[in-house]
């Protein structure tokens, strides 16, 4: 068929010619997205950096160097106590916003949903107690908390007992070697901590103090968690990834994720076949015995996905609070000196450090707080989501769908919260008449490190249990010399995927003079 060369023109120009409208039309469509971000936006009016609501670009960096904690708290110092740090995104340093974004509203349709894109699903698709909806979180909390009751922490508090106390013996065994070498006391928290955790929650041991190593578990779950961060920060950029990304993790890593997974499924098996064991008072007994009882049981995808986060979400935290706390002892002489003084004198001999005595050492939990306060084992922020017909966070009203959250390492080290908030200073949680000082501004309500509300942490005093009764020992036992290579290290420069990722602490150990384990 013969064209005529005026038709053929005038439709390649016709069709450049919809290009370029397309392409006007998509210029003109950013540009009024731009304008009404910044200017007609409900959240136009809250300040901070006008890049990081034109891009995800400076938040998916963050996320992926593992800096996003430090850039959060580097915008707060800037633009004060709350930041937009994304279009539809707010960051609260204030502490009021504890109870207004995590408190209780009335029941879980009414309280603030979490912010989906933030929390993953385990390897089984299943929601686990940290990724559960509202309504589903609710039953699963039931189920799990009579396993952190006082009670049962009081018939757990012999298996706490068996592992400080194979700690002890390994850390003397190698401050009596004939040529002691510092020791990395960042692992040997870790050790100790998943060997209760998996004791307590797989009804075994992880065998890491025995080994003096890491069970292969752990690596492949510190591993994950960097991976999930990588992901997160493509999905920060592009959402529509997010469906796609597992099939962007290599093979290899997919069948780590998969064996260490099906680790946790078959413990979880194990310990239901074995039902109730009597004398024992781990978490899966306490769970079988509220099943008896109240007839309600989870589902098993569910139960393996929670038991599945249980050991990190108590191990690593434990372990995390120790290590900085001890870093920071090592830092500020006096402190360690003060701290040494309550213990040795409080205790003739380490039979008498239990959970009940060690409670009413006010100097220990000082010292405990302000650790966490400088070195929170979850530093980042868990956003939630503003529910249906909106809500008043800090005074003001904000539409349903923001996203909004308090990110603690920003909040704890805040200048409006605390005094000095860099220094270590364990008096500032002490009365005047238990030898504290009297520090402005101080906002205890601001210090969550367990988080608030209907989600906060189940574990608390099972941590408290534990931090108490590793640091109390380890001081009661050893004097210690920091011997991190210079510069030395410094808790602040560590990066953050998902939880710290902890650089070697090394201390010289020296048995107290007549001491053994
Ligand atoms: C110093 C020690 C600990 C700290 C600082 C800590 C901190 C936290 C924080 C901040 C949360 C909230 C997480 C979120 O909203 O996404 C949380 C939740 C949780 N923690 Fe801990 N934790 C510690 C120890 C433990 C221990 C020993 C356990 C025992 C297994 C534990 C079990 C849990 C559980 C089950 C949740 C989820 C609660 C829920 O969603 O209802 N934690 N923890």
């Amino acid at each position: 068929m013969y064209l005529n060369p005026w038709v053929l023109e005038a439709g390649v120009a016709f069709r450049s010619a919809q290009l370029s409208i397309r392409n006007i039309l998509l210029v003109l469509r950013y540009v009024v997205s731009i304008i009404h971000v910044l200017y007609f936006h409900p959240l136009a009016h809250y300040p901070g950096p006008k890049s990081w609501l034109l891009t995800r670009l400076p938040f998916a960096r963050g996320l992926r160097h593992g800096t996003l904690i430090h850039r959060l708290r580097a915008l707060h110092d800037t633009y004060g106590p709350v930041v937009r740090y994304g279009a539809n995104e707010l960051s609260f340093t204030d502490p009021q916003a504890w109870k207004d974004i995590y408190g209780f509203h009335g029941g879980p349709d009414r309280n603030f949903e979490r912010d989906p894109r933030f929390y993953q699903a385990a390897p089984n698709g299943a929601p686990s107690i940290l990724s559960a909806a509202n309504d589903a979180h609710v039953s699963v909390r039931r189920l799990l908390a009579p396993a952190f009751s006082d009670s049962a922490l009081k018939a757990q508090e012999h298996i706490l007992h068996d592992y400080v106390a194979l700690l002890m013996a390994k850390l003397h065994a190698l401050a009596a070697a004939s040529d002691p070498q510092p020791v990395n006391l960042a692992n040997y928290f870790q050790f100790t901590t998943f060997d209760i955790a998996g004791d307590l929650m797989y009804g075994q041991s992880f065998g890491c103090l025995d080994r003096e190593e890491y069970h292969v578990w752990l690596k492949v779950m510190t591993a994950f968690f960097k991976r999930l961060i990588i992901g997160a920060s493509l999905v920060a950029l592009a959402p529509w990834i997010r469906r796609w990304l597992p099939y962007l993790v290599p093979k290899k890593y997919q069948e780590q994720t998969r064996q260490r997974f099906a680790f946790t499924v078959e413990r979880v098996g194990q310990q239901l076949a074995q039902g109730e064991t009597p004398g024992r008072s781990d978490f899966m007994t306490h769970m079988v015995r509220t099943v008896g009882k109240t007839g309600f049981a989870l589902q098993r995808p569910e139960l393996d996905a929670t038991f599945d986060v249980l050991a990190s979400a108590g191990a690593e935290t434990t372990a995390t609070a120790l290590t900085g706390t001890v870093e920071y002892l090592l830092r500020n002489p006096a402190a360690l000196r003060r701290l040494q003084g309550e213990i040795r004198a409080g205790f003739k001999s380490p039979a008498a450090i239990t959970v009940a005595s060690t409670a009413s050492l006010p100097y220990l939990a000082a010292v405990l707080n302000e650790g966490m306060r400088l070195c929170p084992p979850a530093p980042s922020m868990r956003p939630r989501v503003v529910p249906e017909g909106g809500a008043v966070v800090c005074g003001k009203w904000l539409p349903a769908g923001t996203s909004v959250g308090i990110p603690l390492w920003s909040t704890f080290r805040s200048a409006a919260n605390f005094a000095q908030p860099d220094a270590f200073i364990p008096e500032r949680w002490l009365e005047a008449s238990q030898g504290g000082v009297e520090l402005q501004p101080h906002e205890p309500r601001a210090f969550m490190p367990f988080s608030f509300g209907p989600r906060d942490c189940l574990g608390r005093a099972l941590g408290w249990a534990e931090m108490r009764l590793i640091l109390a020992s380890l001081v009661w036992h050893f004097d210690m010399e920091d011997c991190s290579p210079p510069p030395g290290k410094t808790w602040e420069a560590q990066k953050v995927f998902v939880m710290w990722g902890l650089e070697p602490m090394m201390v010289q150990l020296r048995a107290r003079h007549g001491v053994k384990s």
